[in-house]
Order: structure tokens, then C-alpha cells, then sequence
């Protein structure tokens, strides 16, 4: 299990990671979304004390990494496939790993066939493919035969096959009980691996509850209406009389209509009694994707100029977390079917950290403003999760420099080896410099 409590990471005045807490379970192949820039790699490096936390912690079965004894038998993790010596032979590099690990060799070759590289063992990786490079990343990660595996997009660069191979390895994993987070922008691939989604913005919780609860809670179903084609008028008394009984109705490329607000079987009984013949009435849930992008889609710091808010950026508002932007206001906001991103939602689960977190963001507003903090401790504790991070945008923070505006943010650099994280391969000052 993973669990993370108020965890922060700040890179000078850029915040990239602000209050997050979330748990990973065993058994269960949890997905990690967010736009670019939103802090996933961020918050994969402080889980595997690749990055310290600023504030908060985050430990895997109750310790921090740098403290779990013998942590590469532990923890496997994919973060950068590229981060391998070129010039060594893929088993030579997986030897050296699992040397430094003491893992013995005979292993190595179990997990170049777990991956599929058999063949090619003994090629200097630096002419393996896009692909093959993942493999290798993967058949690192599962060397030490760990009970946690942590992949960021592991799916890059590979063709179907191997992506419903990745697919099926960390379905198979997580039934054997491993604790299994995995990041990705394949929404259509998440779908059909993860069980389980935490997803964040901006550096901040959105999202920590189970796919089936995530699409219901940011998507709203539809009925698909469809009437003869050949007669025009049919549609129109339709859309009349579905419009009149409260119905929203949109006409969709195709001729059908798609129908909001109106159950299934009462649109049947509109159109029986309009006496008009339907060629289909179908119901339709919204996809993960479109349930995610309707979640994100004031959290997303990178927009292209040919987007509608292309060029868009707002200045830093005054008295936010530093290098926290402002909600960006969204195309179509406030129009008829938009509606706007919840609150962060914890589905069935109960966050065993709201009560740390809210003690945390106290702490934090009572040493900067006061009467904040006095509005916080009256509300109740469900209301004050939801608030606090509403609240804690408002407050001043004067000891921090201003942030840039976001065009002038960093982007987000390569990351180091991961397969096999070590206590010295970052320090906080590096993460200054780079
Ligand atoms: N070492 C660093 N120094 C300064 N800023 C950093 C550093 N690492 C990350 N950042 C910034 O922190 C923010 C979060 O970056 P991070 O790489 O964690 O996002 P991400 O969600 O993994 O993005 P992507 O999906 O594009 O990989 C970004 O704005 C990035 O520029």
C-alpha cells in the first residue's frame, strides 16, 4: 500500500505538487491522471525518494522508501524507459540492477522472457526501439519481484500488442495482490486496466474513486433518438413535444437527437403519444474520456494556440499558493450542459487523511491569516475538505516569492533512472539546478 498525507513539492516558486493525500491498495490496478504539467512524475519521484516532499509525507507499506529495508525486493518502478546505459547489452544492464540489488541472475532471464526481449538480450540497448525500451524498462521494474510496482506510461511508443500486453501484465499483477499505480494519458487504455483512478490538477486532488464512480459523477448519460429519415417532420414534432415535457434536445451529425433529462421510457411514451415512429431509442453512458476531460478541463496549463483560449494566461492572483494558477475559465462555460468541475471526491472510500490534511491547511492558516483559519474550524469536517482548498487560495503568502506567469513556468525535465531508485540519485538542491 501507498499512502501519501499533505504531500507538497514546491521547485522555488513553482508549486507542483500542493496538499495531496490518497491512498494505493493491493489487489487493485490504480490509475494516475492529470494533464501535463499536473504532477504525476512529481509525485511518482517523492514516493520512490527520488524528490523530498516540501511538507506532507508519502510511504509504501508504513515507511518511507529510503527507509524500506531492502527496497528494490519492495518497490519496482517504470519512470523514464530512456534512462539506460546504451552501450551495455540489456541483460548485462538488467545484471547489473539486480547485482546491486542482490538479486541472482537466473532472474534476469526469467523477467527478459516475463518481457519478451529473449531474443534480444544480448543487443546494446541503445538501437532498441521505443518499444523495446519500455520492455526493458518493465522487465527492470519487476526484477526484484516486488509487491509494488509503479509505472508511468508504460503503454509509450508501444504497438497494440504490446499494449494489451502491459495491459494484461498489470491486470495479472494486481491479482496477485501487488499494489499497482500506473500513470497514463490513454484514457480508452485506463478504461479497460485501471479499476481504481486517482486524478489530479494542477498539482491538487480531483478525482480518488473507482472508474465506474468516476464516470457516473462527471458525465451525465444520454438517450439516442432516431426517427425515419424520410420524414423530417417527425423529428421536429419529436423534438417539440421532448422540449415541452422538459427535455433538453440536441440534433447530432447523423439525423438522430440526443436526449438529456428525460428517462428512457418516458420519451417512448412522448413519442407514442406525438404519434411518432422511432427507429431508435438507445441509452448511452459517457466514456472515460469525456468524463475526464469535463473533470480537467479548468486544470490544464498547456493549450494549443489553435484552441479557443489558445495564447490564454492569466496572471498569478495574489495570494496563491506560489506557482498555483488561478481556475482558467473554460470554451462553453456557462452554457446549457456545461457545468462546472466538482469538488474533490474521494467515492466510496473514506479519506482516512481528511482530518490530517484539514489539521495541515489550519496549521498553515493559522500562522498566515487568522480569520481564515477561524472560518475553518466552524465548518464541519466534510464541508472544510471540500473549502479548504478554496480557502487556502486566498490566503497571502508573503514569504514566497511571486509566481511566474504560467507561459514562463519550467517544463518538466527528464527524469533519472528509476528501475532501481537509489538514496543518491537526487537531492533536493539538484532538483533546484535542473
Ligand atoms: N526539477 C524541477 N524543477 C522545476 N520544476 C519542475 C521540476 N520537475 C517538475 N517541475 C514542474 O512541476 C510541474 C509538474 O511536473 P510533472 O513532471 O510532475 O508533471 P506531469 O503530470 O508528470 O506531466 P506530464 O504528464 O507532462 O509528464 C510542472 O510544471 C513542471 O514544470
Amino acid at each position: 500500500m501507498i499512502e501519501a498525507a499533505g504531500l507538497t513539492k514546491r521547485y522555488g516558486a513553482k508549486t507542483a505538487v500542493y496538499n495531496l493525500s490518497f491512498q494505493v491498495r493491493p489487489g487493485t490496478v490504480t490509475g494516475f491522471l492529470g494533464p501535463n504539467g499536473s504532477g504525476k512524475s512529481t509525485t511518482m519521484r517523492m514516493i520512490l525518494g527520488l524528490d523530498n516532499p516540501t511538507s506532507g509525507r508519502v510511504t509504501i507499506a508504513g515507511h518511507p522508501y529510503r527507509k524500506l529495508p531492502n527496497a528494490p525486493r519492495q518497490v519496482g518502478a517504470l519512470l523514464d524507459a530512456k534512462a539506460v546505459h546504451g552501450g551495455r547489452h540489456a541483460r548485462n544492464h538488467l545484471l547489473s540492477l539486480a547485482q546491486l540489488s542482490g538479486i541472482p541472475a537466473r532472474r534476469v532471464d526469467e523477467v527478459l522472457g516475463v518481457v519478451g526481449l529473449q531474443d534480444v538480450a544480448r543487443k546494446r540497448s541503445k538501437g532498441f526501439s521505443l518499444g523495446m525500451g519500455q520492455r526493458l524498462g518493465i522487465a527492470a521494474a519487476l526484477l526484484g519481484d516486488p509487491q509494488v510496482l509503479l509505472f508511468d506510461e508504460p503503454v509509450n511508443g508501444l504497438d497494440p500488442e504490446g499494449i494489451l500486453w502491459v495491459r494484461n501484465l498489470m491486470k495479472s499483477l494486481a491479482a496477485e495482490g501487488r499494489t499497482v499505480f500506473v500513470s497514463s494519458h490513454l484514457m480508452s487504455e485506463m478504461a479497460l486496466t485501471a479499476e481504481h483512478l486517482i486524478v489530479i490538477g494542477r498539482g491538487q486532488l480531483l478525482a480518488d474513486m473507482s472508474v465506474r464512480e468516476f464516470i457516473a459523477a462527471n458525465s451525465a448519460g444520454f438517450a439516442r433518438v432516431r426517427t425515419p429519415e424520410t420524414e423530417p417532420q417527425q423529428r421536429e414534432k419529436l423534438t417539440s413535444a421532448l422540449t415541452e415535457a422538459g427535455g433538453q434536445v440536441l440534433p447530432e451529425q447523423d439525423g438522430a437527437l440526443r436526449v438529456t433529462g428525460l428517462p428512457l421510457p418516458r420519451i417512448s411514451d412522448l413519442a407514442h403519444e406525438a404519434d411518432v415512429r422511432l427507429w431508435e431509442l438507445s441509452p448511452h453512458q459517457a466514456s472515460l474520456e469525456e468524463a475526464y476531460m469535463r473533470l480537467t478541463q479548468g486544470a490544464v496549463d498547456y493549450r494549443s494556440t489553435a484552441d479557443q483560449l489558445g495564447g490564454f494566461q492569466e496572471p498569478q492572483a495574489a495570494g496563491m499558493p506560489p506557482g498555483m494558477a488561478p481556475p482558467v475559465p473554460v470554451p462553453g462555460q456557462d452554457q446549457p450542459g456545461w457545468y462546472p468541475p466538482p469538488a474533490p471526491q474521494h467515492g466510496d472510500r473514506p479519506n482516512p487523511y481528511a482530518d490530517q490534511a484539514q489539521a495541515q491547511a489550519q496549521a498553515q492558516a493559522q500562522a498566515q491569516a487568522p480569520e481564515h483559519t477561524a472560518m475553518l474550524r466552524t465548518l464541519p469536517a466534510a464541508a472544510a475538505q471540500e473549502q479548504q482548498t478554496a480557502m487556502l487560495r486566498k490566503l497571502p503568502e508573503p514569504q514566497q516569492p511571486q509566481a511566474q506567469p504560467q507561459a514562463q513556468q519550467p517544463q518538466a525535465q527528464p527524469l533519472p533512472p528509476a528501475a532501481a531508485p537509489t538514496e543518491s540519485a537526487t537531492s533536493d538542491n539538484e532538483d533546484a539546478t535542473r
